[in-house]
């Protein structure tokens, strides 16, 4: 219920802010945790700092603006970037799965699976920006998109390190990087955590391409461009033909996916995991 008032506000707010930012010429609207410019290639863009977590908050504005995308029919592609510096995503806010409720957990992961389904069902052209670090949520944002362009920086690195924090990544994910790296590649990844360099992620089809730090987002506009040039009609088909099933797995078991990630992020030993890994996150500063 609450959630759902929240998105009629900010469904409202985002078209306010929308109408007053069209007068200024630049087309473009925004909420507080996701800036979308739809001059040129709709460019969409997380600002959540420090590190572009996806709390509950941030979920709930990018799925609006996306959907605010999708029936926009003049919008047929969008570039996923972040506006925080050396942040892609730092993935899943690990703060609204630690010292929760079960009914907050429950609708935390409902959202995740909105989210996900929106995008990786998007009849958009998705291409993502990566300009920083991308574990475990961020992975899982550009793993979305139809065509991912990384920066060539070695501090950058990108995979699904669920395991390293002592949680499991949902079938879900393991689905999609299946489907993007192979089966082999992805059982490995995924049981030793890996996170990945720039390099080390072209190699293994993490990402597509690995650019200068200073060419992500030119780079981003010109693959926007050649895909644009495709037939809608025909590429939202293929899309729609290469990931329907990984989606549709998802969709035929939502509620015993909430059930199962309820239980398991409610255990004694898995809050105990987060609570070291967010120990250790803080003594990283120290
Ligand atoms: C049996 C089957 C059942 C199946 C059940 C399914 C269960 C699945 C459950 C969950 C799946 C989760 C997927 C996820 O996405 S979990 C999140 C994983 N993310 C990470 O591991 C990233 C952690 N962060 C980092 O590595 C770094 O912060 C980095 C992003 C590289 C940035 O480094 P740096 O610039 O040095 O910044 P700091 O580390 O100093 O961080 C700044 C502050 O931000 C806080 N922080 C960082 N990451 C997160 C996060 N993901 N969520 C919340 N907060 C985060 C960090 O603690 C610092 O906070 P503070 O300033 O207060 O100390």
């Amino acid at each position: 219920m609450a959630l759902a008032a929240a998105r009629r506000l900010l469904l409202h707010a985002g078209s306010r802010l929308g109408r007053r930012e069209a007068v200024d010429g630049a087309r473009r609207f925004a909420n507080k945790r996701v800036l979308v410019e739809t001059e040129g290639p709709a460019v969409m863009k997380l600002r959540n700092p420090p590190v572009n977590s996806l709390s509950l908050e941030c979920l709930t504005e990018f799925t609006i603006s996306l959907e605010k995308l999708e029936n926009d029919k003049s919008i047929r592609g969008v570039i996923l970037t972040s506006e925080c510096p050396g942040i892609f995503s730092a993935g899943l806010d690990l703060l609204e799965m630690y010292g929760r409720n079960p009914a907050h957990y429950a609708e935390y992961w409902k959202n995740v699976q909105e989210l996900w389904l929106r995008l990786y069902t998007s009849n958009m052209i998705l291409v993502s920006a990566i300009n920083g670090a991308s574990p475990a949520g961020g992975c899982l944002l550009a793993l979305c998109c139809d065509y991912r362009v990384m920066a060539d920086n070695p501090k950058y690195t990108i995979g699904l390190n669920e395991s390293l924090l002592g949680i499991v990544a949902p079938f879900w994910f393991k689905d999609m990087y299946v489907n993007t790296i192979g089966h082999r590649e992805a059982e490995r990844a995924l049981q030793l955590g890996t996170l990945f360099s720039p390099a080390e992620a072209l190699k293994v089809g993490v990402v597509d391409e690995v650019v200068p730090e200073d060419q992500v987002h030119s780079k981003a506009r010109s693959v926007m461009t050649k895909w644009l040039a495709i037939p809608d009609h025909s590429r939202q088909l293929t899309k729609n033909m290469m990931r329907k099933a990984t989606a549709d797995n998802l969709i035929k078991q939502r509620e015993a996916d909430i059930q199962n990630f309820t239980s398991f992020i409610s255990k004694d030993s898995i809050q105990k995991s987060l609570h070291m890994y967010l120990e250790k996150l803080k003594q990283k500063k120290g």
